[in-house]
């Protein structure tokens, strides 16, 4: 297995210390991430809120970025997902991770101080650079999409 990258980590809330992301499996693929708040936030549906976590990761290699994504139990099940759908992390940044939490279920949702809310996966990224051309080489595909290979 690959040499995991060291990311440095800042606690911005002492309560963190018992709370630090971790893998909770050998295989599991993202850390989760836990709200920082100080009494139950209740979200009624359709409700949106940001929500800190009380972490600041900077990861600085710009080929790594860091994604936050839903959990699945608390999306299906209740139907708290992101209100952003999916948050992107750039390497570069070294503010406080934030989630937007969205209740988009039909019940009214209590989340308590310090449950896993969310999840931080890191993932590689491949800086590109864009050259202007007039035309493309065609591909098998052209320019057809949005269901042109057939419907099932
Ligand atoms: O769920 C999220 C999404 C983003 N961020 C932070 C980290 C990210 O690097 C920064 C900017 O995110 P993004 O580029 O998606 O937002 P923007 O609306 O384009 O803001 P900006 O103009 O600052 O780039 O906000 C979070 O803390 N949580
Ligand atoms: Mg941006």
């Amino acid at each position: 297995m690959s040499v995991r990258p060291r990311l440095q980590c800042k606690l911005l809330d002492e309560r963190l210390r018992d709370y630090l992301p971790h893998y909770a499996t050998q295989g599991s693929a993202g850390m989760d991430l836990r709200a920082l708040l100080d009494a139950p936030l209740t979200l009624v549906p359709g409700d949106c809120q940001l929500v800190r976590t009380g972490l600041a990761i900077h990861i600085a290699d710009p080929n790594l970025a860091g994604m936050i994504l839903p959990r699945s139990g608390l999306g299906h099940k209740h139907g708290i997902v992101l209100g952003n759908l999916v948050g992107l992390i750039d390497s570069d940044y070294q503010g406080e991770l934030m989630i937007s939490v969205w209740n988009r279920g039909q019940s009214e949702f209590t989340l308590a101080p310090f449950e896993r809310l969310a999840q931080y996966v890191l993932v590689p990224v491949v800086q590109a650079e864009l050259a202007l051309v007039d035309s493309f080489e065609d591909s098998a595909r052209g320019s057809g999409g949005f269901g042109s290979t057939g419907a099932y």
